[in-house]
This record gives C-alpha cells, structure tokens and sequence, in this order.
C-alpha cells in the first residue's frame, strides 16, 4: 500500500491539542483518515516564530505521524487571517461584500506556499500518494510539480466553490485556478461545488470537459469529482456511548427541568447564519407565547479567527441579539438562550446532542457540515430528535429527510421549529432511519477510500488512469 502525505493549513491531533475545542471538520476527519493510514500529517504548527527556519518538527501522537513548521508572524498575518480568511473563505461563501482584495496578502499566499513545498518535498518518497487540503494551499500541488514531483498529488476543497460569476472578480483568479490543474484529482464535497468549478474552467479558461467529467490539460487527464465528507461514525458512537457523553446527557437534562431543548454547535463563523438563527428563534418565540416559557436553544459557539475584523464583529452582533432575545423573553427562573463562547469535547457534544430535541443546523453556506451528521448519529433511534438543516449546507443534499429550510428565511425557520415540535413520533422514527443509513454508510472511511482510490489511479473498471491515457 502507498503511504499517504497528507498536507493541510493546520495538523491538530486531538490529544496534543488538549482535546476540547474549535478544531473543526477538517481536523477530526484527517485524523480519522491517518490513524488507519500509513503516512505523514504535514501542516503548521499554529505557533509562531520570529524567523522562517523550515525546521521540521516531527512527532507521533495518536497513531498518526506529524511534521510540523512554525511560520512567522507576517507570514499568518497576509497568508491565513489574510488571504485565506479575508480572501478566499468570503469569497468561497459567496460573501464578496466581505472580501478583500489586498496585495501583500496575495503575496503572503504564494510565500507560504512556497515555504509548505520547500518544507515537505524531503519527506515525499517515489511512490506516496500526495494529498492536499483545502483552500490554504491551492498553488501547492503546482509548486511540488515545479520542484519535480512526478508523484500523483490531488487537491481536496472542505469550503463551497463559488459560482463563476463571483469567482471572476478575484484578481489573478486565472493564474489561481490555472495552478489547480496540475492536480491530478479534485475533490469537493458537493455536486453543486463541482458544477461551478467545471462551469468556470469550461467558460473562462474554454477547457472541454469529458463525458466522464474528466479534463484533459497538458498531456493529462485530471479527475473532478464531488467526494461528500462523513464523520468518524465508528469512533463517534463509542464516544455516544461513554461515561463522559452520559454524563453530559444527565447534565443537561436536569438542567432543562422538563423543557423542550434546540442545539446549535458552530465555529463563530459568520457562514454558519447565527444571527440568523437567533433572530428565528426569537420569531418562534413571539409568534407562539403559550409554549415559549417550554422550550430553550443551547447554542455553542466557539470563537475562530479571532485576529479578523469580520469574526469580531460577528461575535459583537450574536452578544447584542442574545441580549436583546434573552431580555424580551427572560422571566426570574428561565432564559431561553443559552450561548456559550467556548468548546467541548467531542464526547460531551455527543451526550448534549442526544439530549437535544432538535439538532438546528443553519449556515448560510456550508462546504459540508459534519455537527449535523454526529447529531443524526447521537439520536437515541427509539426517540429520535429532528434536524433542522440549510438548505446552504454541502450535507443537504444526502440528508434530505431533514427537514430542509432556506436560512434567511426567519419565518421558515421559525415555522420548522414548530413543525419539529409537533412531530409525531412515528415520522421522526421514518425521517431518523433514513438520515442514520446515509451517516453511517457514507463515513470518514467511505470518503477516504474513495479518493484514495481515484487518486491511485484506479476507475471504475479497475484501469489506471495512465492505462487510459495510453
Ligand atoms: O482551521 P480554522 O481556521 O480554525 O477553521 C476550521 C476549519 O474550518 C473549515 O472546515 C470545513 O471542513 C469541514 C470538513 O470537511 C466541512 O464540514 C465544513 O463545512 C468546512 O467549513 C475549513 O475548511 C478548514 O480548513 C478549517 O480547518
Ligand atoms: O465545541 C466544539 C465545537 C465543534 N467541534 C467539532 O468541530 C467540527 C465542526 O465541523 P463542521 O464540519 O460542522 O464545521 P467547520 O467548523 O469545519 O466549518 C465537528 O466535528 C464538531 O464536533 C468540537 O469538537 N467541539
């Protein structure tokens, strides 16, 4: 079996990052993804030095292996909270009211680029299979090819892929995406993310694209392909049934006396749609007074990306509607929100999950979601709880007996918490089934293998994909 090099923004193995905390979908399925896998996990270590050494820091924790650098301060300042996170990430989430176009983080960008293929290129051997992630590191694969990496290296997207249209007002975008083609696969999460790539590399760089959906550029064939992420269900079901997440469940339920509970976990990420949320529950409130005092929406959130303007004002926007919500219908022994500004381990998540009669899983857009998956598979399947979902989240499209909703729609929202509500059991049993068998059977290793295998090589009939350019 090849080894496996996988390359990321950030490596954050559970144990070395003290367990609890925002450490997003990417990271706990990479994790899942390397701890059956031989290979290396290579990424930045989050922390800073003053000067750029290159220095490999190399560990093995959990069973994965990690080589890590430190990057300078004006290295995250123009590569991460910059151009990917004042750049890319609004502008992948269709958000270019809240892009920024700024030179010096373009050239943060290629610079630690540069830095990540310097640095790895020592630790990839003739016949490992090379895998980057996300939208950090879009040039990488072509920089490894420029330093004569002959290895297949594929490229997978956690984020949306914006529509053309909106892609085009990024300087440079030509030279960007040109990069993404010497990849040879590219993954994304969601056929919806796919269209629009091939949409933008048909109309702007006038490529044919196969029947197949495959594209030939430069004497090869790239595959471009939709691989939807799943949890660790394995993994995630044990942790649903330990002492830690029964005990959360107690917990939470003592706490509730009796009341109906809604569950919100999110980065405070201005994609998830919080003040959105929050402004629907309100709504919800409002419009139904007599079960008001009965109900209560516990929403986790912690903070991301704090050294962005945008993530700031996001935090200052959910204190203010908090507030306000919390103040209109707050009586002396009840509160109806409950926000907390910090994270949990998973394990706990798993016991509030189980105690929580709807999951409410509103981001505005969203690569995928995976807290609404690990809440299908913390659900009790005797008494099941409903998901609320965006009908904006890369998850929609395989968990449609959610009960699916436009999240701008404050009257939407609000009107699906009361028909999660009032619905009968049988019909969460039915919906809850359905939602269980696409968790469990498209999992971290279902999604895993499959590109694995696509970036191998192999197609469908077992051919590689050189024999089939041959
Ligand atoms: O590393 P951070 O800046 O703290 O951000 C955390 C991660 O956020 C994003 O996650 C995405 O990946 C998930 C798993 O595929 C997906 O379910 C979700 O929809 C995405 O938002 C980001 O893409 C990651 O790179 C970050 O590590
Ligand atoms: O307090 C928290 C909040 C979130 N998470 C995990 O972070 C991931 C969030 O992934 P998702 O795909 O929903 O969104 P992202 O943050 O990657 O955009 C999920 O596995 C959550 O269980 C966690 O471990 N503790």
């Amino acid at each position: 079996m090849s080894r496996l090099i996988v390359i990321s923004n950030r490596v954050s193995v559970p144990k070395a990052a003290g367990a609890a905390g925002a450490q997003g979908g990417l990271a706990v399925a990479l994790n899942s993804a390397l701890r059956e896998h031989r290979g290396i996990w290579f990424g930045w270590s989050g922390q800073e030095t003053e000067t750029f050494t290159g220095h490999l820091n190399m560990q093995r924790i959990d069973d994965v292996t990690t080589a890590t650098i430190d990057l300078e301060p004006q290295d995250i300042d123009e590569y991460y909270n910059g151009y990917a996170n004042r750049t890319l990430w609004p502008l992948f989430h269709y958000r270019i009211d809240l892009t920024e176009y700024d030179r010096n983080f373009g050239e943060g960008y290629e610079r630690v680029n540069a830095r990540f293929a310097d640095s790895v290129l020592p630790l990839i051997e003739p016949d490992d299979l090379v895998w980057v992630h996300d939208y950090h590191l879009l040039p990488l694969g072509s920089l490894l090819r420029q330093k004569g990496v002959k290895n297949r290296i594929g490229l997978f997207l956690h984020t949306p892929w914006p529509p053309a249209r909106l892609l085009v007002s990024l300087p440079f975008h030509e030279r960007l995406v040109g990069s993404m083609l010497e990849y040879d696969v590219i993954g994304f999460q969601t056929t919806e993310w796919l269209g629009s790539f091939l949409h933008y590399v048909e109309k702007e760089m006038g490529l044919t694209i196969n029947e197949d959906g495959t594209i030939d550029y430069d004497g090869r064939r790239i595959v471009a392909r939709a691989f939807p992420i799943g949890i660790d269900y394995k993994e995630f079901v044990e942790g649903a049934e330990s002492d830690e997440a029964q005990e959360a469940y107690d917990h939470l339920k003592a706490s509730v006396r009796g009341r109906k509970m809604l569950i919100g976990v999110d980065r405070l990420d201005y994609s998830k749609g919080l003040g959105e949320r929050f402004e629907s529950f309100g709504r919800f409130l409002g419009d139904y007074p007599d079960i008001a005092s009965k109900v209560v929406l516990l929403q986790i959130a912690p903070p991301s990306r704090g050294d962005v303007a945008s993530y700031q004002q996001i935090r200052e926007d959910l204190e203010r509607k908090t507030g306000h919500i919390n103040g209109a219908h707050a009586d002396v022994a009840f509160v109806p929100i409950r926000y907390v500004n910090r994270g949990y381990p998973r394990r706990q998540l798993a016991g509030f999950y189980r105690a929580s009669d709807i999951g409410l899983v509103t981001p505005l857009r969203d690569g995928m979601n995976l807290v609404a998956k690990e809440y299908v598979a913390a659900q009790n399947p005797e008494y099941p709880g409903v998901l609320i979902l965006s009908q904006f989240a890369g998850a929609a499209l395989q968990l449609t007996d959610a009960l699916l909703v436009n999240p701008h729609s404050i009257d939407d929202v609000s009107e699906a918490i009361k028909q999660a509500l009032d619905m009968p059991l049988t019909e969460r049993r039915q919906r809850h089934e359905k939602l269980l068998a696409s968790v469990r059977d498209e999992d971290v290793v279902y999604w895993r293998d499959a590109f694995v295998k696509a970036l191998f090589g192999e197609n469908a009939n077992g051919n590689s994909a050189k024999e089939e350019l041959a």
